[in-house]
């Protein structure tokens, strides 16, 4: 087809470019019916605020991780006063093509089908379309609880490894059971006997967890440092260190020492679901002591390394979605950022067009978002 339909050396790894090919969407968020084929490269939505741009790039999001980046309540996704929503994509790689369509309705759960097979479990679906999101909320991965480091953990470990997924989705199934029983002991203390069998089932489980964070992390930190040595110009110096709750190996015996507590308390205190990572830089935790500028630059990082471990692992680039990120970043940070991702389909949104991206830009892949209604405009490059 063109220069990007083949396949490109990536860290002396073969890896396969894949792009999304066709969009359709009908009935979802504010966004008119839309059939749309964007370019296999750089693709930018430039309007004003609430016009519909982020609904375009969830709705790319959803469909490769069969959620919302940004509400847990799916039912909002359904545009105001319609019944359903259907968005359905196009897929090509070098040795594949694939269609994903999600149906959202009123009052009846999602439904997800892979080349027209409905998937019985996310899994299945994990795999299909990698993609990387970039928001301004990513801050928020350094700043915030560990609760949401742990989230940017998951999210790339489920898109890697199916594996991965089913493990996590057993592991807060039993926690469940495991801290209902608790509540249950304190009322019938006899039932402390069938404690155990949760608990070896546990730890089990979150040892597998363990064992595949610490090996991830290990690696994102190689990558991630690298990044911020080349965003920095060598200033930063960043280590992204894994805080396992309870190391690999000892989660068992933990789970057996803390049983009378975790009664009293109603609730399990170890695990790898009170895990966390730290940043450092310069050998400062970026959450307490890093300006504004560092930890976003922390995040930037961290989200460039994830691009290179999904091509690394799978030999398939990602699909880049980029949400009003690069008026966060001054110049050459900017710079970067469209360097590192030549080569790669990327969905941007923006308010005004930055200096770096008007090289990108032809007829075909810029695009107008006013009231929900996305127009591709001719574009004269200055
Ligand atoms: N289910 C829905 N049905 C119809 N409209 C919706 C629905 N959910 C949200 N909206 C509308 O979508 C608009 C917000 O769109 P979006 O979040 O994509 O904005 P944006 O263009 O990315 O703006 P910004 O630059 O401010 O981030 C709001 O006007 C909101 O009312």
């Amino acid at each position: 087809m063109h220069g990007y339909y083949a396949k490109f050396i990536f860290n002396k790894a073969w890896c396969i470019f894949m792009y999304i090919k066709e969009v359709f969407l009908q009935g979802f968020r504010n966004l008119e019916p839309l059939h749309m084929t964007p370019s296999p490269g750089i693709n930018l939505f430039y309007g004003e605020n609430a016009q519909g741009k982020t609904n375009f790039l969830e709705s790319l999001y959803f469909c490769a991780m069969g959620r919302s980046m940004r509400s847990r309540h799916e039912q909002q996704l359904i545009a105001f006063g319609e019944g359903e929503s259907h968005i359905r994509l196009e897929l090509v790689s070098s040795y594949r093509q694939d269609r994903i369509d999600v149906h959202l309705k009123r009052e009846e759960k999602k439904g997800i089908a892979v080349n027209g097979i409905p998937i019985r479990r996310l899994g299945d679906l994990f795999g299909t379309l990698y993609t990387v999101i970039f928001s301004p909320e990513d801050l928020s991965l350094v700043k915030n609880g560990p609760g949401e480091r742990r989230r940017f953990l998951d999210m790339e470990l489920c898109q890697l490894n199916k594996v991965y997924y089913y493990d996590l989705q057993q592991y807060y199934r039993i926690l469940k059971h495991r801290n209902n029983l608790l509540k249950e002991i304190r009322k019938k203390p006899a039932l402390a006997d069938t404690l155990s069998i949760w608990d070896s089932q546990l730890a089990e489980r979150g040892e597998k967890i363990i064992a595949a964070r610490s090996r991830f992390l290990a690696r994102l930190d190689e990558i991630a440092a690298k990044k911020q040595d080349l965003l920095t110009g060598g200033r930063d110096a960043l280590r992204t260190e894994y805080k396992p709750n309870c190391e690999g190996g000892a989660l068992a015996e933990r789970l057996e020492r803390s049983t009378e507590r975790d009664i009293l308390l109603g609730s399990t205190q170890n695990g790898p679901h009170k895990d966390d990572i730290v940043f450092l830089v310069n050998g400062r935790d970026v959450k307490q002591f890093g300006s504004q500028g560092q930890q976003r630059t922390t995040a930037l990082s961290a989200r460039l390394a994830e691009i290179d471990l999904i091509r690394e692992e799978t030999g398939e680039s990602p699909v880049l979605l980029l949400d009003d990120v690069l008026s966060e970043l001054d110049e050459n940070r900017q710079r970067f950022l469209m360097e590192s991702i030549e080569g790669m389909q990327a969905f941007l949104t923006c308010t005004g067009i930055e200096d770096a991206v008007k090289k990108y830009l032809n007829r075909e892949n810029l695009f107008h978002v006013s009231r929900g209604r996305i127009t591709g405009e001719a574009w004269q490059k200055k």
